[in-house]
């Protein structure tokens, strides 16, 4: 895109543009002027400057219609230009024009549609890891963990996407400087809160999310409507401290809807969209005016009676006009046949072209690692700051706890003393009391899906930007859930076994009832993985266990259910657990109920070892573990 540093306003006021392609920024040091931006870092270190180029050429942008499935629509048509180190470009055009769509594109974001076109950083082709790792995006809407201090989201941020060789006081330094930079250090140690608990202001989580994105110094930034939600100074001031970066020389690109007169003189250079198409590429402000009256006569002048009065205004005024009278395509063609986009063309052929960048340029560009730290890192770094905090919030603990101790409470209050009354009858009841004992975590599942169903934003943009692997999140979700199981369990199994006096080993009665608590997470997550939203997953869960209930052997035994539903019990953990509780209970015993039927023949359990069952239902950890992967991995629920 033809710099601002390219343009003079001629006498009449009709801005003149003047390319001088031999100065445009091209090659691997470009030539704004006056500023020397690198893009090879070790010019970069020396004098603090990080940016690159980014080329764009004919972009298309393909998906299926929405209204229409069967029907492809373009959202993106033939979109060119160019973004440089040290400027502010802004993206802008009414709602709904593609500003977004073109931001996803450029970052690499999209998960759906097709795209078409050439995007080049530094005059290369980027892999999909360096977007994640060496460019920061900044979300139209906060993701961040509501339980965490502004400094400790940063150092989290650091911990997660530094490289390992870094020490703790360089990233608490890094963190630090960008508190700094951001003007964050009045709330560094406020909690960052939600809507129903206050933390930070509206413009102190935006700053953070910038932080956030700052945290391995990016050399593109891309911002989503960095001002939206704000009032019009906290805009100004977020968009400052955005300027104030560009100062490390790197390359930022921002959506912007309506700007504030102070926000919009901010950007250096501005793209304008309509329907996808480019009606502007060119130097920000008063550049931008003039070419749309020189190139359409009939918009009424700047400046003149009865229009608005101030460059921004007037720019969002015009478009969103000529958006709504269906005149899109003839402001896109009017660009098309303008000598601005001829002279933008010439200047992008010229940032197209492959060059030569630094080894170390070239690496980054090629790279397939997108995240950083190993396996055991990222465990430890979510446990670290995420735990904590989890088992100090009433809000986390009392679904994992208070259900099953209110459960446990029943079972010890109504069957008190029951192994004791070793006669026929009441053997039904210790079954029954056993039944409700292993579906217990079954039911008690529930409380583990809304932890995943809700930070599925935060999940897909800590993926996106390169911080863990699913497998890495998983693992740390599910110690952290395991931990409370351990110690809730060993409390609830005391609570129950020792008052009713049960039979058998006591750690059989414990252990089968953790197991199982286990599956029911992974069982959880699954169902979280898959389910859409939380009214999907609320459904799914209690109704994919009442199905359970049936097959695990008391409502119905396995030799008395037809034959097209007997394969079930065999996918049934919670099957396996009872089986297991009911031997451990009355193996040394012979319990006789109904026509003198002893209680374990009854149920064709007699003759078989209370372990191995254990043992199989154990197998449903491994595979349930692998299919939550598979569901928090590849199950796609963000179209973007
Ligand atoms: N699958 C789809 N089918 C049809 N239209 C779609 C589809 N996906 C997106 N769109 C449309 O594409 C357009 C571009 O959306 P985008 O979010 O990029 O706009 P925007 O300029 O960023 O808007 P805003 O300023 O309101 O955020 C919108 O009109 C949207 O309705």
């Amino acid at each position: 895109m033809v710099s601002p540093r390219h343009h003079t306003p001629r006498a009449d006021g009709v801005l003149e543009i003047r390319v001088d392609v031999s100065r445009a920024p091209s090659s691997s040091i470009s030539a704004v002027e006056g500023v020397g931006f690198s893009e090879d870092p070790e010019d970069a270190s020396s004098i603090g400057v990080r940016g690159m180029t980014v080329a764009f050429k004919d972009l298309e942008y393909i998906v299926k219609n929405s209204a229409n499935r069967r029907e492809k629509i373009s959202l993106l048509s033939r979109v060119s230009g160019c973004l440089y180190p040290g400027q502010l470009t802004a993206l802008m055009g009414p709602s709904g024009s593609g500003k977004t769509t073109l931001l996803d594109v450029l970052a690499g974001r999209k998960t759906v549609g097709q795209i078409r076109g050439d995007i080049l950083f530094a005059g290369h082709k980027p892999s999909q890891a360096f977007l994640r790792r060496f460019t920061g995006y900044v979300e139209q809407f906060d993701t961040l963990l509501d339980n965490l201090t502004v400094e400790e989201m940063l150092m989290y941020t650091a911990e997660l996407k530094c490289e390992l060789r870094e020490s703790l006081g360089a990233k608490r330094e890094k963190v630090a400087a960008i508190i700094d930079q951001l003007a964050l250090g009045g709330c560094r140690g406020v909690r960052i809160g939600n809507a129903l608990q206050r933390g930070i202001s509206g413009g102190q989580c935006k700053r953070t999310n910038i932080g956030i994105a700052l945290v391995t110094n990016p050399r593109v930034l891309f911002l989503d409507e960095p001002t939206s939600g704000l009032d019009s100074f906290t805009a100004n001031e977020v968009m400052i401290v955005i300027k104030m970066l560009l100062k490390t020389g790197m390359t930022i690109c921002a959506t912007i809807h309506s700007p504030t007169p102070s926000c919009f003189r901010l950007f250096d250079c501005m793209m304008i969209l309509l329907r996808g198409k480019v009606v502007y590429a060119g130097p920000n402000g008063l550049s931008a005016i003039h070419f749309f009256e020189a190139t359409n006569p009939s918009v009424p002048h700047y400046g003149q009676q009865g229009v608005a009065d101030n460059q921004a205004e007037w720019i969002v005024d015009l478009t969103t006009k000529a958006e709504r009278a269906g005149l899109a395509d003839e402001f896109a063609a009017r660009y098309a046949e303008s000598n601005l986009r001829a002279a933008n063309e010439e200047v992008l052929a010229r940032d197209m072209a492959e060059r030569q960048v630094s080894p170390q340029i070239l690496k980054e560009l090629r790279t397939r690692r997108a995240t950083v730290t190993p396996f055991y890192w990222g465990v430890k770094t979510i446990l670290k700051y995420r735990m904590g905090r989890d088992f100090r919030d009433p809000a986390y603990l009392g679904p994992r706890v208070m259900d099953k101790l209110a459960v446990a409470l029943l079972l010890m209050t109504l069957y008190w003393h029951i192994g004791k009354r070793n006669f026929g009858p009441n053997a039904v009841n210790i079954g029954a009391a056993l039944f409700m004992w292993t579906i217990l975590p079954g039911f008690a599942a529930a409380a583990y899906t809304p932890t995943l169903v809700q930070e599925r934003p935060i999940f897909y943009r800590e993926r996106s930007d390169g911080l863990y692997k699913a497998v890495t999140y998983l693992v740390a979700k599910l110690l952290e859930e395991v931990i409370v199981a351990l110690v809730q369990s060993l409390i609830m199994s005391c609570i129950v076994f020792f008052p009713l006096e049960l039979a058998g080993s006591w750690a059989l009665f414990w252990y089968t009832y953790f197991q199982t608590t286990v599956i029911g997470i992974l069982l959880a997550y699954i169902i979280a993985g898959l389910s859409p939203n939380m009214d999907v997953a609320n459904g799914a869960l209690p109704a994919f266990v009442v199905i359970m209930l049936f097959f695990v052997g008391l409502l119905i035994r396995p030799q008395d259910q037809p034959n097209y539903w007997h394969w079930f019990q065999y996918i049934d953990f919670l099957h396996y657990a009872w089986v297991a509780q009911m031997i451990n209970q009355f193996e040394h015993t012979q319990i006789y109920i109904f026509l003198n039927l002893e209680i374990l023949t009854f149920y064709d359990l007699r003759g078989y070892n209370k372990w191995a069952f254990v043992g199989y239902e154990a197998i449903f950890v491994g595979v349930f573990f692998i299919f939550a992967w598979l569901a928090l991995a590849f199950v796609k629920h963000q179209k973007r």
